[in-house]
């Protein structure tokens, strides 16, 4: 499976091609448009998510509500766009610029990027450095949560930690509709009040928060990715989507940092076999990846966020045409983005996971796969 994204924040729309997947799974827009809303929420987030109203239009690729097996074209308008028609008219004239960004924000991508494409209007460079492109990626990753989920795999993403405040009690798949109902996206009611304080205080005093998302994943078959070779190991294809994913700096397997300092009889998980389950483990200190393979456990992500990099009350930079000293440019902004950053980890590795599947089991089409997955999953039962 592939794609690809194309669209500017600012302009028409946000497309999606994807190729690859099997025929005959069922796919609708109410598969994807939960997906783009959960997206669009959150505590913290600015007011461009008032202006927009996430939703898909599936251009190709479905008939009848199943895959045909022919290329899936994913479409998304950006309302905010009629704001923007003169501004991003492709056939503008170039300079000067109205709303040209020339204040190089510290921790977005406006100096480098400007440097690199030899644009000084950062705009050019602000448009598709723009977290707006996860919406592209969320349509996409909901289609492979979906073909997951007719495979009998789930997940579930939800905050740890937004800036200071952690959340520490264990997850529980029991707690799925309350992290849905929660703007915090999670089940810890104590915890998101202080969270909701912090980012209150936040907007005040012009500042950004980041934090820790965490994404989990059960009923995955054993063996999906390989040892064999690097670039088909699964922890490092996961870490590659999560960290591509706009302000994402850090990535841990399980609790990998907390377990880099407990001696490997603290870690690592014992093996049984049982009469009725096969295999099994009764804990999980690798989340659920031995050797760059799933190995039928949970599978245990957990990202950092950085703060957002538009601050309201700016740092000093340059400008990049008058070359003095300023303050950076202050843009509209979400204050934090941590409950949305969750949602977008889980369809990207969603995608990764799918993909591994595919290469795994093959198939044209939806029964021949599901029919071989479950010929591994006998097989590891009995193994
Ligand atoms: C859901 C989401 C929303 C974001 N919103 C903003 C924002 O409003 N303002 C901003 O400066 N950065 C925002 N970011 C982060 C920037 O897009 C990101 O920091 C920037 O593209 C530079 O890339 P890097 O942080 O990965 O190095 C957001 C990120 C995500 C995932
Ligand atoms: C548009 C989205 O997020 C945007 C991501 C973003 C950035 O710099 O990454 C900056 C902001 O853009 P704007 O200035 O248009 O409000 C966010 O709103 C979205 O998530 O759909």
């Amino acid at each position: 499976m592939r794609y690809l994204t194309a669209g500017e924040s600012h302009g028409p729309r946000l497309t999606a091609i994807v190729e690859g997947l099997p025929s005959q799974l069922p796919l609708g827009k109410a598969d994807i448009d939960p997906w783009l809303r959960k997206r669009q929420g959150g505590y913290g987030r600015g007011r461009r998510m008032v202006i927009e109203t996430d939703e898909v239009q599936l251009m190709s690729g479905v008939r009848g509500g199943v895959t045909t097996g022919a290329p899936l074209t994913l479409d998304i308008e950006n309302r905010d766009h009629r704001n923007w028609t003169e501004i991003m008219d492709p056939a503008a004239g170039n300079w000067p610029r109205k709303k040209a960004l020339t204040d190089a924000r510290p921790g977005h991508a406006d100096l480098t990027g400007g440097i690199k494409y030899r644009h000084k209007d950062l705009r050019d460079v602000l448009e598709r450095a723009s977290a707006r492109e996860t919406a592209a990626r969320v349509a996409v990753g909901s289609v492979a949560l979906k073909l997951l989920s007719e495979l009998g795999i789930e997940g579930a993403n939800f905050v740890r930690q937004l800036a200071s405040v952690q959340v520490n009690s264990p997850f529980s798949w029991d707690h799925l509709e309350a992290i849905e109902n929660s703007d915090l996206r999670t089940w810890d009611e104590d915890a998101a009040a202080q969270m909701r304080e912090l980012i209150d205080q936040a907007k005040v005093g012009g500042d950004t928060l980041g934090g820790i998302l965490e994404v989990r994943f059960r009923g995955l078959p054993v063996g999906l990715g390989s040892f064999a070779h690097w670039d088909r190991k699964l922890d490092g294809r996961i870490a590659g989507a999560v960290m591509s994913v706009q302000a994402m700096k850090g990535v841990e397997i399980g609790r990998a940092f907390e377990n880099a300092a407990r001696p490997g009889s603290g870690v690592h998980d014992a093996l049984y076999l049982d009469a009725e389950r096969g295999y099994r483990r009764e804990t999980n200190g690798a989340g659920g990846l031995e050797g760059g393979m799933t190995n039928g456990e949970e599978l245990i992500v957990r990202v950092a966020m950085k703060p957002i990099a538009t601050l309201m009350k700016p740092l000093p930079t340059v400008n990049v045409v008058t070359h003095e000293a300023s303050d950076a440019a202050r843009e509209r902004s979400d204050t934090t983005a941590v409950p949305a950053a969750g949602v977008i980890l889980q369809c990207v590795i969603g995608w990764v996971l799918a993909e591994a599947v595919l290469e795994k089991f093959g198939g044209d089409t939806l029964p021949e796969l599901q029919e071989r997955v479950a010929a591994a999953r006998a097989y590891a039962a009995e193994y």
